[in-house]
């Protein structure tokens, strides 16, 4: 379980997170308008800038000062914003890329291609002519190829086609199933309170609410955030 508790941290001399403290959940959903903090909280979490004050733990070990690497081999898998992927390699090579030299790697691949069917599809496809949204699900797929034990997605289905928006969601609440945590940055308020256990929305890099998760919390979070 990742604990975020009283960050401050940002670029250079510009603070951006200030006091923050994020609830632990299963599913735990980040939520504000554009510049709130939200990516700088999720890089934070990862490891690629560090807290100027508070602490960051995860399963009981102080992580605050542990470079990104480190983190990934404690169990953290960071899906960026932007559907990533090496675009000249095909969707089976960029799953590769994270696979090979794993105990059990081709199991690992073989279990997220079942897991998105339009990977298995597109396997031998360059990952630059996948759709957005199948990149989105490629990305998701090599950060679980490093069988993490909690996943840190920034804003999974910005820009993405509804069906496939209905995929990842789904795969998201799977994840949660299989004892997997999220920590989840995501525009879609409804979506993302459905799937947390808790919430927390930051504004100017504080933060202005936090509760428990589920549907019924959409409307307070919506008049919190003014929308
Ligand atoms: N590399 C950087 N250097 C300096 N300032 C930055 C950098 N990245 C982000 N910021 C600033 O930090 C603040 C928070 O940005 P951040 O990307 O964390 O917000 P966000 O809530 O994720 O927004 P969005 O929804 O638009 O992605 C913004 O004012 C932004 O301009």
């Amino acid at each position: 379980m990742l604990e975020l508790t009283d960050i401050e941290a940002g670029y250079g001399r510009t603070q951006v997170l200030h006091r923050v403290t994020v609830p632990t959940g299963k599913v735990v959903a980040v939520l504000g308008h554009n510049g709130a903090g939200k990516t700088t909280l999720l890089r934070l979490a990862i490891g690629l800038i560090k807290p100027t004050r508070g602490r960051v733990v995860f399963d009981g070990e102080d992580i605050s000062s542990l470079a990104p690497n480190k983190r990934v081999a404690r169990g953290l898998a960071y899906v960026p914003q932007g559907q990533q992927a090496f675009g000249q390699l095909t969707t089976l090579e960029n799953l590769q890329l994270v696979a090979d030299g794993r105990r059990r790697g081709k199991a690992l691949i073989d279990a997220q291609l079942s897991r998105f069917p339009a990977l298995e599809k597109f396997a031998g496809r360059k990952a630059g002519l996948l759709s957005g949204g199948q990149r989105q699900q490629l990305a998701i797929a090599r950060a679980l190829i490093t069988e993490p034990k909690l996943l840190i997605l920034d804003e999974p289905t910005e820009g993405i086609q509804p069906t496939i928006v209905a995929e990842i969601e789904h795969t998201i609440m799977q994840l949660a199933d299989e004892g997997i945590n999220v920590l989840l940055v995501e525009q879609h308020i409804g979506f993302a309170l459905e799937a947390a256990e808790r919430y927390v929305v930051l504004a100017s890099g504080f933060v202005t609410h936090t509760g428990e998760g589920g549907l019924a919390a959409a409307s307070t979070v919506r008049a919190a955030m003014a929308i």
